[in-house]
């Protein structure tokens, strides 16, 4: 049976957060604001763009702006991948796993199109057999059928599937689609976010707890 490692891309595959961080430093000081430090950034990172920038005006007390939306993933899909680069060592775990055999998918709740720009950016795009972007499909994660819609796509199947992310929503939406969940504690989530899920404190840790999850 074909295995398949559904793996979350911020956090996770790559740490996207400088230029999140800069494309919203951009959108506050385009209002007058200040940036946001990084660790705020970090903070509002893990259920989309839309949710992204709402945590972003609430946490400077502007009303909501029907505008901040397109503006903002006009500037992030430009400059997705200025800084932003594969967690140190992922690129040996991808090559890895793929010697072994294992299909690999992305399930990210970031916009299809700006996920797709910068896996391509990274020259990793075609490692993947399939991408579920956070407007993919009517739901996204934490909701299971984001999971099992990615894992689909890529011809996977249930109960052969690892899910791999850095956030309780990464966590519940694998569990829920049937999967075992592995957290990377090297991401963006808290250390809680696991809910009793095998941590990996590298990306190197990872393939050993892949292969352990499925037996
Ligand atoms: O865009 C986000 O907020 C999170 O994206 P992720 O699901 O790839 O971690
Ligand atoms: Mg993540």
């Amino acid at each position: 049976m074909q295995r398949t490692v559904i793996f979350d891309l911020d956090g996770t595959l790559v740490d996207s957060r400088p230029d999140i961080h800069a494309a919203l430093s951009r959108m506050m000081a385009a209002r007058g604001q200040p940036p946001f430090t990084l660790e705020e950034v970090t903070r509002f990172i893990g259920d989309g763009v839309p949710v992204l920038i709402q945590r972003a005006f609430a946490a400077r007390g502007l009303a909501p702006d029907p505008t901040a939306l397109p503006a903002f993933l006009a500037d992030y899909e430009a400059n997705a991948a200025v800084h932003t680069r594969m967690f140190p060592g992922m690129e040996a775990v991808l090559d890895d796993l793929a010697a072994e055999g294992w299909a690999m998918a992305v399930c990210t709740n970031k916009p299809e199109k700006a996920a797709r720009l910068l896996l391509a950016a990274l020259g990793i795009d075609r490692r993947f057999a399939a991408l579920g972007g956070g407007d993919s499909f009517p739901v996204r994660k934490p909701d299971p059928a984001h999971v099992l819609a990615t894992l689909q796509a890529a011809g996977g199947v249930p109960e052969a599937a690892v899910m791999v992310g850095d956030h309780h929503n990464d966590v519940q939406a694998g569990r829920g689609a049937g999967l075992p969940a592995i957290f990377c504690g090297y991401g963006y989530g808290l250390p809680e976010m696991a809910e009793g899920a095998p941590v990996a404190a590298s990306p190197a840790g990872l393939p050993a707890l892949i292969r352990a999850a499925l037996g």
